[in-house]
């Protein structure tokens, strides 16, 4: 299979005059075409640093290095007019806020239409003819009717649809949802689900940022766990949720209200200081000595997974 998307190497901090913080330290990930990837982890572990960085929409004060490919071409090398016809057309995005991510002023229709007149040959009436249907398509009902409406009359819930019909509008070739479940009721829920399982049933790449596992269970050909910056696992559905390999992914799967609600105990530590060794191990109750040393991403068929126990136990 070829990696439609291919990040290596990547680092990204922030310096600002108070702090310097790295949100994402050395991560290797290959996104496979018409995969869906699911990115989980807590709060502040980079998911949404990442799926910026893909976009190449971090602000000027975030400093990065390594490479992201998308079809062989390193998008952090790209230039503007490039990232441009790669940004919301061959790659979509969802972002995480949809309250944020419309403009108030200007009607769901124009919003939706702005990015094929950008993208595609559409005129203005046929990309409103376009917006409607699509609106249609993600139940936003009656659709010609809220086509002319500002996004403040929206509900949540649709705002967060119009959001998935706005991202998706140009047919792209991979999307990348920030949260798209977060804040939604569970009717809308499945709503959603079905948003994206039609889509990965259309073979469109997906990236899937998520605190939301039953979401994830439900559309992932493939999860990867982030935890503090870095990637402690990358494996398949079926193994993340039957027996994952790595102790925080476990301790995830743990805290599920069907598996007894166990939170991990403790947190994760800040980003700011210097880590040494692996960063799990003051909450793991399976941390040994080896632990205090850096831990390699350790390969096992197409899975990997950063964690001491694997590198003795299992390395078929
Ligand atoms: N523009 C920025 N400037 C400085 N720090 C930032 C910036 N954006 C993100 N960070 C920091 O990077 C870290 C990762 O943030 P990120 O938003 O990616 O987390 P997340 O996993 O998406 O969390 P959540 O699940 O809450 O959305 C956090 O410590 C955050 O404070
Ligand atoms: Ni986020």
């Amino acid at each position: 299979m070829q990696p439609i998307i291919e990040i290596s190497n990547l680092t990204i901090s922030f310096h600002g005059d108070e702090y310097c913080l790295t949100a994402i330290e050395e991560l290797t990930l290959s996104i496979f075409k018409g995969e869906t990837l699911a990115i989980i982890g807590e709060s502040g572990s980079g998911k949404s640093v990442l799926g910026q960085a893909i976009l190449s929409i971090l602000p000027e004060s975030a400093e990065i290095q390594g490479i992201i490919n998308y079809r062989e071409k390193n998008l952090l090398m790209a230039s503007d007019s490039e990232l441009e016809s790669i940004r919301g057309g061959l790659i979509g995005w969802v972002p995480q806020n949809p309250k944020m991510g419309f403009n108030p002023s200007m009607k769901m229709w124009k919003q939706i239409a702005e990015s094929m007149i950008i993208h595609t040959d559409s005129s203005w009436s046929e990309a409103k003819r376009q917006a409607i249907s699509l609106l249609e398509r993600f139940k936003v009902l009656p659709a010609d009717q809220w086509a002319d409406a500002y996004p403040v009359s929206y509900s949540g819930g649709m705002l967060q649809r119009a959001m998935v019909a706005m991202g998706t509008s140009v047919n792209p070739d991979v999307i990348i949802a920030d949260e798209p479940t977060k804040g939604v009721d569970l009717l809308n829920k499945s709503g959603i689900t079905d948003l994206f399982l039609e889509m990965k049933n259309r073979g469109i790449t997906q990236i899937l940022i998520t605190h939301d596992l039953d979401f994830a269970r439900e559309l992932a050909d493939r999860v990867a766990v982030l935890y503090c910056g870095q990637i402690v696992e990358i494996t398949s559905k079926e193994i993340f949720f039957t027996h994952p390999r790595h102790p925080y992914s476990h301790g995830l799967l743990q805290s599920l209200p069907q598996n007894g609600l166990c939170p991990i105990p403790g947190n994760a530590p800040p980003m700011h200081i210097v880590h040494t060794g692996c960063r799990f191990k003051d909450r793991c109750s399976d941390s040994k000595k080896e632990c205090k040393n850096p831990v390699p991403f350790f390969s096992m068929n197409k899975d990997y997974v950063r964690c001491f126990n694997y590198h003795n136990r299992d390395q078929s």
